[in-house]
């Protein structure tokens, strides 16, 4: 029916393909596939962090991924979870629309 048509398109349509850096990183945190949507990809880089143990065990917040891969792509040693901007910029310059 229509409506299915429609919800399936409008799933494809938030869906977001990682390039290549980011991509390796979200396979290391058990990622399948290529395109993912923005939930996904946050989730698959939090249990990076945590698998990685990239957050500071007293506080909890603050990750410090210098000299980690994650820290490459963001450009960044440390960041606190408090304040996502450094991530999201990343994310706007390792994620393309996987909808075309
Ligand atoms: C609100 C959310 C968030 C999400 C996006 C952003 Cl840009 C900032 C913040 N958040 C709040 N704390 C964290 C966090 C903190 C330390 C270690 C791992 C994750 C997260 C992050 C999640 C996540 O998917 N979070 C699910 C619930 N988290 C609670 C914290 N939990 C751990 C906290 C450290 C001790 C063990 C549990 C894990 C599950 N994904 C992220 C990806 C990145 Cl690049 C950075 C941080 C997170």
């Amino acid at each position: 029916a229509a409506g299915n048509a429609c919800r399936v398109t409008l799933g494809q349509a938030n869906q977001v393909r990682p390039k290549l850096p980011l991509l390796k990183i979200l396979q290391a945190a058990g990622a399948q596939g290529e395109t993912f949507t923005l939930k996904e990809v946050m989730h698959y880089l939090g249990q990076y962090i945590m698998v990685r143990q990239l957050y500071d065990k007293r506080q909890q917040h603050m990750v410090y991924c210098g000299g980690d891969q994650l820290g490459e792509l963001l450009g960044l040693e440390s960041f606190s979870v408090k304040d996502p901007s450094p991530v999201y910029d990343m994310l706007k310059r390792n994620l393309t629309s996987a909808a075309m």
